[in-house]
């Protein structure tokens, strides 16, 4: 029998469980938990099930210079085909799974996109979707500390407060720590000829900044979805979280969604629940397509090869999937500064550290990872980009999607394709991502990916993981650009700002010169995701391989809607926790009017 709770809670065991609610929420990750805490403003009763645990305060969750270092319990990792872009090597697919999803887990880095990115949605056939539309929410969702103005004034840290939040959940501010060679690459920077922004989260967001992290600036600690949106709300009577469950299957009525099934393990029983409104799926971009094509929403010839009745044909489900691929390179430097990353080998000097932060909340451990990065267009990494970019207008739209791959997928894929050639011309996207600060060596992460992959079920168990096809390389051009980020990050090395410390690049080494040799350099070293799989149940019109419309509404369903990194019909040049944030916040609207 069910019974309603006293007051609402975490729920440990189902029992507790209403046989009904108005919405139930897949996954309890950063787009799940934003919009369950929405939703239950209102006295809407709203389930939340999530298969991961609730973490225990690990100072791998929380100290941010331990971020990516979370137990691995709280991940999915799921090895990819092998492909051959890479060597035939497969890589894993990591994500967060955790109350909290993904940003339980992540580097905490926090930069927005451009104006250019969100505008690149909307030009694609999705109106409400460009910069000015979104820029509320992202203001929605955070509450932004600024530095204190030491800090500010030792890194030329400025911020315009028009584009930030005050009241918003999400914390965001600056560690009191960063490595001097912050300011050696924003000049380095400079003098390659690209722009530092006065505020990158006002859409100007091309050039090199030092962004906030995801974290609170009191306690110095990860501030993430539990924090801002779960910690804060459980205590309200029409919100119930059930963790450590599996959901299924979305169950359907007709072309209706009325709930889904859920369970403990594998073999356990299944379960349903009912959704009076809405099931939402926030199950993540690896496994919100894989929910739908178990329960009958996908390619038909996919779905039928498992026997799964067919209640939407959706040829986009799993496709379009993307990554931002990245690549680390390595030097030394001969003038190191003070403090700088080869302190972090001191024992004793992090004991120092270590009591610093856990006394005054200050030095190397409030850091996470590299805060600081250049987000380039294409005609400021190479004087190739206009070739570039004419090879891609003329290459046949095959060479991108894998084979096989549907006429709308790859009708898709040309518009997307148009729309980065235009706005590549115009200089207004960034192509590459160069990470740096810290010494000689950056991160290149490439950043709009022309290759794409899929994301396939291996068979009708929520509990295997699905095929991962992150299609790396796919298209020769990527390789092209990466060749000449590798050149630019030479061409970086000598600015005066980094000859000061004398660097030396020692991988890819300066003899690795001729294309064939740093084109093979590429193969075997690049790592496919920066964790920011995307786009595999695309925002986008029907008859361009979408999925959801413009109010996240499932195709050919009735009830049903996704909310969570799939839906981004083409990943940001940026690192996308706050995109996400974003997008949940603006989606409430769209519950409002159609309830
Ligand atoms: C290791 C790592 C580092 C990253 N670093 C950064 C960074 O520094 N900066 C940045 O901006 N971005 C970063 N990202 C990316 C960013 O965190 C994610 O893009 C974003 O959090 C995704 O949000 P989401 O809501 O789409 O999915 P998630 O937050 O991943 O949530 C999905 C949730 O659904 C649950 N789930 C899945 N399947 C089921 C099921 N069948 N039943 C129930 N629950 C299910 C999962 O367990 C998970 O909790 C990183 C990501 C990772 C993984």
């Amino acid at each position: 029998t069910h019974h309603a709770l006293p007051h609402a809670q975490v729920i440990g065991r189902d029992v507790q469980l209403l046989s009904s609610y108005e919405y139930v929420i897949v996954g309890a990750g950063t787009a799940g938990l934003t919009v369950a805490d929405r939703l239950s403003e209102d006295p809407l009763k709203v389930l939340v099930i999530e298969t991961g645990d609730l973490d225990h305060g690990e100072d791998e969750i929380l100290i941010p210079r331990y971020a990516l270092g979370a137990p691995r319990k709280y991940f999915y990792d799921i090895p990819s085909v092998p492909m051959p872009g890479l060597n035939n090597r497969s890589e894993l697919l990591s994500v967060g799974r955790i109350v909290g999803g993904s940003s339980a887990v992540n580097g905490m880095f926090m930069p927005r996109g451009a104006k250019s990115d969100y505008d690149l949605w909307r030009d694609l056939g999705n109106p409400g979707w460009g910069w000015r539309d979104l820029l509320p929410y992202f203001i929605k969702s955070e509450t932004f500390t600024p530095p204190p103005a030491s800090l500010a004034s030792k890194f030329n840290i400025t911020w315009d407060m028009r584009y930030h939040g005050t009241k918003g959940p999400v914390k965001s501010s600056y560690p009191p720590f960063l490595y001097p060679a912050v300011n050696v690459f924003l000049n380095a920077i400079r003098q390659f000829g690209s722009h530092v922004p006065y505020e990158h989260a006002s859409g100007d967001a091309l050039g090199a900044y030092w962004a906030p992290n995801t974290l609170d600036p009191v306690t110095r600690t990860r501030s993430y979805a539990r924090t801002a949106h779960y910690d804060t709300i459980k205590s309200r009577v029409n919100f119930h979280l059930l963790y450590n469950t599996t959901v299924t299957k979305i169950t359907f009525n007709g072309k209706t969604a009325t709930g889904v099934m859920y369970a403990s393990g594998p073999k356990a029983r299944s379960k349903s629940v009912s959704a009076s409104r809405e099931v939402i799926l926030a199950a993540g971009a690896p496994h919100t397509p894989q929910l739908l094509q178990i329960s009958g929403v996908g390619p038909r010839k996919l779905l039928e090869s498992f026997n799964i009745p067919v209640i939407s044909d959706l040829p986009g489900v799993g496709a379009n999937f993307h990554d931002h691929p990245y690549l680390f390179t390595a030097g030394t430097v001969a003038h190191d500064l003070n403090p700088s990353p080869s302190n972090t080998s001191n024992a004793t000097w992090m004991a120092e550290q270590l009591d610093l932060y856990r006394t005054k909340r200050d030095g190397v451990y409030t850091t996470s990872l590299g805060n600081t990065a250049a987000f380039l267009p294409l005609n400021e990494i190479t004087l190739l980009s206009t070739s570039i970019v004419n090879s891609l207008k003329s290459q046949d739209p095959v060479k991108a999607p894998p084979a096989e791959t549907d006429s709308t997928v790859l009708a898709g894929w040309k518009a997307q394709r148009d729309l980065i050639v235009k706005y590549t011309l115009e200089g207004k996207i960034a192509a590459g991502e160069f990470i740096g600060g810290s010494g000689a060596g950056m991160g290149l992460v490439l950043l709009k990916p022309l290759s794409r992959g899929s994301l396939t079920i291996k068979s009708t168990s929520a509990f295997d993981d699905p095929i991962v096809d992150f299609g790396t390389l796919r298209n020769p051009l990527d390789l092209d650009i990466l060749t000449e980020m590798i050149k630019a990050w030479r061409r970086m090395l000598l600015t005066p700002a980094m000859q000061s410390m004398g660097p030396a690049a020692t991988s890819p080494a300066d003899n690795v010169t001729s294309t064939a040799d740093i084109q093979a350099y590429i193969r075997a070293n690049l790592a496919a995701s920066l964790w920011h799989p995307t786009g595999s149940a695309p925002m986008l019109k029907k008859e361009l391989g979408g999925v959801v419309d413009t109010r996240l509404l499932v195709y050919g369903t009735r009830g049903l809607s996704i909310v969570d990194a799939s839906i981004l019909p083409i990943c940001p040049s940026t690192h996308i926790t706050s995109t996400v944030y974003a997008v949940a916040e603006k989606v409430l609207i769209f519950f409002v009017f159609r309830s």
